[in-house]
């Protein structure tokens, strides 16, 4: 009765179209994220059964504006679930991670401000990604005529750029650009395929994945050909890295507290509130919060925006694709000297910049850095798309299946950045689906430095350089980690996972 007549025929949600298997047993669908088929065969149910999808007994999948509003419109209600808690640092909670509307703005409203459009197109954090982009770009003149990896140098610009904007120069800004080889190493536990074997496990067997992984001794050697990914682990060079930046910012702000008036980064900021209401009986930030939020922030922004601008130059460099990169070259390369300060591109002036803007937005639609399902649950019974779904079911959606519906983006299999200058109403009808930033309440805090970072970079290549694919990788598609899965581009014979090889021309 519980395993097979509830679940298929009484449960509410067994209104819900949907393969049987998936409806009886959670591990249906485990199956999928082992293979790293999860979102590609999400797609697939959706294209089969319509926009509302049972994947499993307790969850659904959808794919419609109508539940894009009802699950993350502001104000919705719908909450992260258990399945963030991966992302605690130190123990502790962060913005990503907190569930409850409460908790979670409680916290936003100690950073959003450094992370506004305003402040982010002049002032520090604006000379701060120019800086950055100048040293990019100092890489690849370096490089000179040889093929140049942007996977790994990309990885190195974001994770300065973030590290700069969180911790500053003095406490935690790495310098990976310059070729500082510790920094360059943090990034090493990124690239290993078992990240993905460790992420299932963390998912799908909590308990027995902690268990194994804080064994010590003779446990720790027995256990050790058996793990799914070997020690260190993914992220536990950053993570440690946040916390030795962490440690080096209290010991300034302890002994030299006039430092911190000049400060204007994302740690300052939290100190300075720390400082503000300890001791009033207001809950204050304890020094482990402070620490796990930073780096969360961190590693929010190193994948998400060197994967989107890896894409971005790759595709662009594609034979097939040479008619949009001169159309973005002959953009950038009319813009004024005005447009330019100490020779680096002015985030207030290239902000505005119509087909930069389209390259950017179709690179997000097609190749979405984090383009699998995000998890929500309701502590109340609601309806979605004319069904009714009981309280603390899982609903989620992705940028994947959203920003592949043909009725909304013609032939959505191809890179074209003109669908973004087609008539009004399609693309006012393109926008509401796009979905890479999420959207509501929890929509991504560091939508506008990545924006920035992007501009930035992209304007600053394409002035002084075009590019196309070096000999050797024209029948491959880079290929970048996100949870479980691979994710490249579909059309393309072969995946080089992680690396990808383009000749930058000078102008
Ligand atoms: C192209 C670049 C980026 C993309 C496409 C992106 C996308 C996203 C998405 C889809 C979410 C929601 C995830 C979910 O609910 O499962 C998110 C949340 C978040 N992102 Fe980003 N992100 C990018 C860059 C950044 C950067 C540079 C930062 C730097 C701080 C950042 C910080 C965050 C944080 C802190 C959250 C949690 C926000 C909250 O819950 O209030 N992201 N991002």
């Amino acid at each position: 009765y519980h395993s097979i007549i509830e679940p298929l025929y009484l449960n509410p949600k067994s209104k819900i179209p949907g393969p049987k298997l998936f409806a009886l047993t959670k591990w249906r669908l485990a199956l999928e994220d082992y293979k790293g088929s999860r979102t590609r065969t999400i797609h697939a149910l959706h294209q089969k059964y319509g926009p509302i999808v049972r994947i499993g007994p307790d969850e659904i999948h959808c794919n419609s504006l109508n539940a894009l509003r009802t699950i993350y419109g502001a104000g919705s209600g719908f909450e992260r679930t258990w399945f963030y808690r991966m992302f605690d640092a130190y123990g502790k909670q962060n913005l990503f991670t907190f569930s409850t509307v409460k908790e979670h703005s409680e916290r936003k409203k100690l950073v959003a401000n450094a992370y506004s459009k305003s402040l982010m197109l002049k002032g520090p954090a604006a000379r701060m990604v120019q800086d950055k982009v100048s040293q990019y770009l100092a890489l690849i003149e370096a490089q000179g005529d040889a093929p140049h990896e942007i996977f790994s140098s990309l990885h190195y610009f974001s994770i300065d750029a973030i590290t700069h904007f969180l911790y500053g120069p003095s406490y935690g800004g790495t310098s990976a650009l310059e070729g500082n080889v510790q920094d360059r190493a943090l990034l090493n536990d990124i690239i290993d395929p078992t990240r993905r074997y460790l992420s299932w496990f963390a998912v799908h067997l909590p308990k027995l994945t902690k268990w194994m992984y804080t064994r010590v001794g003779l446990m720790e050697r027995i256990l050790e050909p058996v793990i799914p990914m070997k020690k260190p682990t993914t992220y536990t060079g950053i993570r440690k890295h946040a916390l030795d930046a962490f440690h080096r910012f209290q010991n300034a702000a302890q002994t030299e507290p006039e430092t911190l008036s000049t400060e204007s980064t994302i740690i300052s900021r939290l100190w300075k509130s720390h400082e503000s209401i300890k001791g009033s009986g207001s809950s204050a930030l304890g020094d482990l919060d402070i620490a796990s939020e930073c780096a969360d922030h961190l590693l929010a922004g190193i994948d998400t925006t060197a994967d989107s601008l890896m894409f971005l130059i790759w595709a662009l460099s594609r034979p097939q694709n040479s008619h949009i990169q001169q159309k973005l070259v002959d953009e950038v390369r009319a813009l004024s000297e005005d447009a330019f300060e100490g020779g680096m591109p002015r985030l207030d002036v290239i902000d505005k910049l119509p087909y930069l803007d389209a390259v950017i937005r179709e690179t997000l639609r097609l190749y979405a850095p984090l383009p699998a399902s995000e998890p929500r649950s309701l502590p109340t019974d609601c309806t979605i798309d004319g069904y009714s779904i009981p309280a603390r079911t899982v609903v989620n959606m992705s940028p994947y299946s959203l920003h592949r519906n043909a009725d909304v983006f013609e032939e959505p299999l191809d890179f074209n950045p003109d669908r973004w200058f087609d008539e009004a109403e399609k693309v006012a009808l393109m926008n509401r689906w796009f979905w890479a930033f999420s959207s509501g309440g929890r929509m991504c805090i560091g939508l506008h430095l990545a924006m920035a970072e992007m501009t930035v970079l992209v304007v600053a290549v394409y002035r002084e350089y075009t590019t196309s694919i070096a000999p050797g990788f024209e029948d491959k598609s880079p290929a970048i980690t996100s949870r479980f899965e691979l994710f490249y581009d579909e059309s393309v014979p072969k995946i080089a996972e992680h690396t990808c090889l383009i000749e930058f021309t000078k102008a």
